[in-house]
């Protein structure tokens, strides 16, 4: 299908949402141990806000450096618990997102956004607490020219994001996995985080033989 210059590829799986609640535990920093350290979107794109958390089933979007009309466009194809996953080129001379598609972004029920590329309206994403993953602001707004994709894999920050894939995003940053690997990456960062509270638990027993 394709909208005026926007192509949209054909629906997709999503996981469950039970699988997606599993997630919501760990950090991004753990999830990547389990999965022997890769999957991990390079640390340019980090959240616009402290404290931002999302967890969601992939929305991939791209679109042409500097332009959102596929971002727009994809306000139609939101289900709930996706995440906008926007490969805008790393382009730092244009917002491709900012408050008023996040609202919207919130509106369909979408956890958040991830963009490679810059967004604005920073202080008003932080005060609706959308979660919002950049590698930058800028306050220059974008062209609605297209032409872009929708639901077809895109690149996020060396990264390939298909369809459906889930995306968990934290303070420190953001990981892509696949859904036939998430029972694999669930199972491993429990170890994780069983080793992570031993040496949390050495640290402790070292202070007290040092106070
Ligand atoms: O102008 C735009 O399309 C981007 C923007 O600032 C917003 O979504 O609030
Ligand atoms: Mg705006």
């Amino acid at each position: 299908m394709t909208q005026d210059n926007v192509r949209v590829a054909p629906a997709w799986d999503r996981p469950d949402q039970q699988v997606l609640q599993r997630f919501r535990e760990h950090s991004v920093a753990n999830l990547g141990d389990a999965l022997d350290r890769l999957n991990i979107v390079d640390g340019g794109i980090s959240p616009v806000w402290r404290g931002a958390k999302a967890v969601g089933t992939a929305l991939p979007v791209l679109t042409v450096a500097g332009d959102n009309k596929a971002v727009i466009a994809a306000l139609d194809h939101i289900r709930p618990g996706d995440i906008l996953v926007i490969n805008a080129f790393g382009y730092d001379g244009r917002a491709v997102i900012g408050d008023n598609l996040a609202q919207r972004f919130d509106v369909f029920g979408a956890v958040g956004a991830v963009v490679d590329g810059y967004v604005r309206d920073r202080a008003i994403i932080e005060k609706l607490g959308v979660p919002v993953f950049a590698r930058g602001l800028t306050p220059a707004g974008p062209f609605k020219n297209g032409p872009g994709t929708i639901g077809e894999p895109v690149a996020l920050g060396g990264v390939v994001v298909n369809p459906g894939d889930i995306v968990v995003a934290d303070d420190d940053g953001v990981i892509v996995i696949p859904p036939h690997r998430a029972e694999e990456a669930l199972t491993a960062v429990e170890a994780i985080v069983a080793r992570e509270a031993d040496l949390d638990a050495e640290v402790a027993e070292l202070r007290s033989r040092i106070a």
